[in-house]
């Protein structure tokens, strides 16, 4: 069965930031992934990574201006001093939590402009950091996310991800590929799995229900079958990655909400005895 990582930023809304990760943990969660560590100290993370068993496997360089509406720097033109200081940051929180992969948002395309223009600029931001990341092991990752959630992001299929990493070129470049995006984008999700995970450059599953967002086993994604195919395609060509599970608990923040919501989890794993 495929390994599964709690997303924190989205699981757990009943504790504070820092207690989610005991509360992932007491469900059975090994691992753990979230956007954003930069308002605690490395230190910290990493103690409640310790205290609690967890691997840590992803997380996001700092997006820009977040609460005013940025989703990204790496295909703005003119931000690439600033996109080069947040990925320093990130990689040094990367060294800190042991953490293999660092997600790069695209960003927005900018009013009057056409996607094709912001091309080099992304795919020579990427490339840069991706030749950093390379010196202390880091995987960068490329999201292509919907733009029902994020009107006017840059990256939204997953073919048009794959083309760019193959021009960026650097073995460590791979794609996150979150299933709920792609369902809503594109659709024909088990056969993309098929297509790209033997391509070696899927660095990282996500996964939520479609359309609201919510558990795995709520809406219009057969969870159990896609994971079967995941299952068969990552023993054939050696995957090994995380699956995170990204997705608002229908519960909202009820107090236990999450750990009731994780019944398609277990049945996952009883699915494998
Ligand atoms: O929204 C998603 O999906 C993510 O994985 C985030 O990292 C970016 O918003
Ligand atoms: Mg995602």
């Amino acid at each position: 069965m495929p390994r599964f990582a709690a997303n924190l930023s989205m699981l757990y809304p009943e504790h504070a930031f820092l207690d989610r990760f005991e509360a992932a943990a007491r469900d059975g969660f090994q691992a753990v992934e979230y956007l954003f560590p930069y308002e605690h100290e490395p230190r910290e993370l990493a103690a409640r990574l310790r205290a609690n068993g967890l691997q840590q496997v992803l997380f996001n360089a700092p997006p820009g201006d977040w609460n005013g509406g940025e989703r990204g720097m790496a295909c703005l033109p003119g931000r690439e001093q600033e996109f080069r200081e947040a990925f320093a940051q990130a990689l040094r929180y990367a060294q800190a939590l042991s953490c293999p992969r660092v997600h790069v948002m695209a960003g927005l395309v900018p009013d009057g402009v056409e996607r094709a223009e912001l091309r080099p600029t992304y795919v020579a931001n990427v490339r840069w950091a991706a030749r950093e990341a390379a010196r202390q092991g880091v995987d960068v990752l490329l999201e292509p996310i919907n733009t029902r959630d994020i009107p006017r992001f840059f990256l939204n299929r997953q073919d048009h991800a794959h083309e760019l990493v193959g021009e960026i070129g650097e073995p460590n470049a791979k794609v996150q590929m979150d299933l709920y995006h792609c369902q809503i984008v594109e659709g024909d999700v088990a056969m993309k799995i098929r297509q790209y995970l033997p391509t070696g450059r899927v660095g990282h599953f996500q996964i939520a229900g479609v359309p609201l967002r919510h558990e795995p086993d709520h809406g219009e994604l057969n969870y159990t079958y896609l994971f079967s195919v995941i299952d068969e395609v990552s023993q054939a060509c050696g995957w090994d990655g995380w699956i995170g599970c990204e997705y608002r608990p229908a519960r909202g923040a009820e107090p236990g909400g999450t750990s009731a919501g994780l019944e398609w989890l277990r049945q996952a794993k009883a699915g494998t005895r």
